[in-house]
């Protein structure tokens, strides 16, 4: 291994209480929502296809002319206490909300810019009546914060003269009293999801990282951390030069999964994907018949897939300019609300099973108890189950209680078989497993 100053500061998963409650919320939320949202992906009469809250850079906006749009800030629609009754009916045990986007807008008073929410006809500290509306209902809220910020004549995205390196220092004195004032202010926040960390400026500063993870965990201790922030001595990012994850969870599945087949070398630690409902929207856009947008069982499916794979999954929101949300994300909260509400089972505190993935959907696992997620019944009316050597299964049966078929049909393979009246959506089966190994471990020791 190389020598590293700024490397991972621990090896393996974090097991305290903060991480644990991190690593069993499994469902999480997204919120993007910042001046993007007035134009909507459209600028001078012209709609941009790509990401919205990108459009200034597709558009080429200058930042003065897009920093006008503060003038017209004045979400009437906003409150947040229906945020969080929306949250809390979907399910999601946390909230990741965009404090300040590539914009530079921030959501709340800050004042150490006057790009800020005091400053528009809303005048409130948004970002304060979320956490307080989320916290209330049990929701744990992460902040989203993106080191990157077109708004500020420091920032650089590389450092190329002495000025620039002057220039840049100031911009990360900044950027330390914004997150410290955030810490300051929100001493419940949870976590920290870093982004807008891809420049050479930020891969060269290494040191900067690192001191970023260890102020906010001195400060709000138990806080976890995303591996986005995080270069280290020689700018490599999210894992060190000797292949050790920084931060506390890899943060690099933006808008893909892991293969559960090929990529199974992912449950060896925490991550937590996150996902948009259209192919490539994070903030509000107007016109959402411009790229696929996923039907409620296809982002149900994403969500299953991550909890498989020993992973947490972040469902994007972009709400509209008024304060209120799109009806088609309305509905996918409400459609992801109802299922949990039967089937949150199968998700909250589970993990990897270690079982071969099977075509008919996603096993997860909590202890002794392994749950069949389907989403593609066969024909055959048989499920294949391939248990790992020594793991038998005991019972088997839907979670509404209805029991179903468990046949040997050899070594280590089950068929177990579809519940007589099968649901019309994707449905839970559990099994009661058994482990040899460990029942003999322990029959062992008594002999002891
Ligand atoms: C190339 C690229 C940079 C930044 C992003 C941001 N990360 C997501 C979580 C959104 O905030 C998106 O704007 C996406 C793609």
């Amino acid at each position: 291994e190389v020598e590293l100053k700024y490397g991972a500061d621990r090896l393996g998963k974090r097991q305290d209480p903060a991480m644990q409650k991190f690593r069993e919320n499994r469902l999480g939320a997204f919120i993007h929502w910042g001046l993007y949202a007035i134009p909507g992906g459209e600028w001078n009469n012209k709609t941009y296809h790509g990401a919205a809250e990108w459009l200034k850079a597709w558009a080429k906006v200058p930042t003065m002319d897009w920093l006008e749009l503060m003038k017209q800030w004045n979400p009437q629609q906003f409150d947040a206490k229906k945020w969080a009754k929306m949250a809390k009916e979907m399910g999601v045990k946390y909230v990741k909300i965009t404090t300040k986007h590539h914009e530079g807008f921030c959501l709340w008073p800050s004042k150490y810019t006057e790009y800020t929410v005091a400053n528009t006809p809303y005048k409130k500290d948004i970002l304060g009546e979320l956490v307080k509306a989320y916290n209330a209902v049990g929701i744990d809220v992460h902040f989203y914060f993106s080191v990157l910020d077109w708004s500020h004549p420091d920032w650089r995205s590389s450092i190329k003269t002495q000025e620039d390196s002057i220039a840049f220092q100031r911009f990360l004195t900044f950027t330390d009293n914004q997150l410290k004032e955030l810490a300051t202010r929100y001493p419940t926040v949870k976590d920290f999801w870093f982004d807008g960390t891809w420049d050479a400026s930020i891969k060269q500063n290494g040191w900067w990282t690192a001191h970023v993870e260890r102020m906010l965990k001195e400060m709000l201790p138990g806080v976890t951390i995303n591996s986005r922030l995080r270069a280290d001595d020689y700018g490599k990012r999210h894992f060190d030069s000797n292949g050790h994850l920084m931060g506390d969870y890899e943060s690099a599945y933006e808008r893909r999964l892991p293969d559960p087949v090929k990529d199974l070398h992912v449950t060896k630690w925490d991550w937590e994907a996150c996902m948009t409902i259209p192919e490539n929207q994070w903030g509000y856009h107007k016109d959402w018949s411009l790229s696929y947008v996923k039907n409620p069982t296809e982002v149900l499916a994403r969500i299953v897939h991550a909890v498989s794979m020993g992973g947490n999954m972040v469902v994007n929101f972009g709400p509209q300019p008024d304060g209120d949300f799109r009806p088609e994300e309305k509905k996918i909260a409400d459609f992801i609300g109802k299922w949990m509400k039967k089937n949150s089972e199968c998700i909250y505190g589970c993990d990897y099973a270690g079982w071969e993935k099977q075509d008919w959907g996603y096993y997860t696992r909590k202890s002794n108890q392994v749950y069949m997620v389907v989403f593609n019944p066969p024909y055959s009316g048989q499920l294949t189950v391939k248990t790992p050597k020594g793991i038998t299964i005991t019972t088997a049966k839907t979670l509404t209680g209805e029991q179903t078929q468990v046949t040997e049909t050899t070594r280590n393979e089950y068929n177990v078989s579809l519940p007589k009246n099968m649901p019309q959506e994707p449905f839970v089966i559990k099994l009661e497993v058994k482990d040899a190994q460990k029942t003999q471990d322990k029959y062992r020791e008594a002999l002891t």
